[in-house]
């Protein structure tokens, strides 16, 4: 007999078992939608510049969209494009009555203000969530006016997919971007866990870490959160999406890791998502769950985009 493989302890959460059924859901209200009012959901991505990694993001949102029987466009603007240029689109597709979500593909290049595009997004529109208004909803708890950040989402329906309860567990979320940290903390603390948000400042890290019965890292460095920050049994959510030298794979190739030492990780935790396959898919499961509950409230028809959340 061969020595058994050493096999991780913890769950994995799969993007690539969890986003599907989002996806599922999502074609469903769409359908009723349609059925029901006649209102085909119709999302626009805006691209500026040639970034390789935003480019394969961009085409894959619009595959998704297709897929999900969206009307889906797909607007690539050249690196020079003015801020004026690319915010007179955004008016346009506020104002577009076939559009009802709107994504400005971030990073956009140096010159053009990614405040000032988000703030020109009609909110109602903003799939992304990360205008002003949304993250204001979000905080102050009006779940039935706010669009949710795609990537915060989708770590909660991931971590709720393991303990769908998730009251007076300790959160811990390492890492206070606009895009992730602040809004999760927020879910989190809307799913009535107690929350810390830890970032570079943060005293003896490992032991903050080593507290959480959820633990969420968006930092954005490799492998950085180690087997020993891990408390027994603990959720791990991994939003890191980092790109590191795989001599092993070749001369000059590259591999994706979290920001989770998973191999260690998987030893401690009682579930674990993995990079690749894990949050970065149910991101854009949820981009689409959002373009059908704009177009669904937009319709008059809150209910049916609502379902999706609800489960
Ligand atoms: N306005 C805006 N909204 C975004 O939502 C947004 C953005 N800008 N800029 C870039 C990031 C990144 N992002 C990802 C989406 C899907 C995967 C994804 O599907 N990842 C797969 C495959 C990764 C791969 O193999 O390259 C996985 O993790 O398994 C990853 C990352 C959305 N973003």
């Amino acid at each position: 007999m061969s020595e058994p493989q050493a096999r991780p302890k913890a769950q994995i959460i799969a993007g690539k078992v969890i986003a599907p059924q989002t996806i599922d859901k999502v074609k469903a209200a769409r359908e009723t939608l349609e059925a029901e009012t006649g209102v085909k959901p119709g999302l626009a991505v805006v691209i500026v510049g040639e970034d390789p990694a935003s480019q394969v993001y961009v085409r894959n949102k619009g595959l998704k969209a297709e897929e999900c029987g969206f009307h889906s466009e797909t607007h690539r603007l050249p690196e020079a494009t003015s801020e004026a240029e690319l915010l007179a689109l955004i008016t346009r597709l506020n104002a577009d009555p076939k559009i009802h979500g709107i994504l400005a593909q971030l990073p956009l290049p140096k010159h053009i203000s990614e405040k000032a595009v988000i703030a020109a997004i009609d909110p109602d529109k903003d799939v992304d969530g990360l205008s002003p208004i949304n993250v204001g909803r979000l905080v102050s708890g009006l779940a039935d006016e706010a669009l949710v950040s795609c990537t915060p989402a989708g770590c909660l329906v991931m971590a709720k997919s393991v303990t769908p309860d998730l009251s007076g567990l300790n959160a811990v979320v390492v890492g206070r971007s606009n895009i992730v940290g602040k809004p999760v903390a927020h879910l989190l603390l809307a799913e009535n866990c107690t929350v810390t948000i830890a970032h570079s400042r943060t005293r003896d890290l490992p032991s903050v870490c080593r507290s959480a019965d959820i633990l969420v890292a968006a930092v954005g460095r490799a492998k950085m959160i180690k087997g020993d920050w891990v408390k027994p049994g603990a959720t791990v959510i991994d939003v890191g999406i980092n790109r590191i030298p795989a001599p092993e794979k070749g001369e000059g190739k590259t591999r994706l890791v979290g920001d989770v030492d998973f191999d260690e990780a998987a030893e401690v935790a009682g579930a674990i998502t993995p990079v690749p396959g894990g949050v970065g898919l149910m991101t854009i499961a949820m981009l689409m769950a959002n373009t059908v509950i704009a177009a669904s409230r937009k319709a008059g028809r809150p209910e049916i985009g609502a379902g999706i959340l609800k489960g």
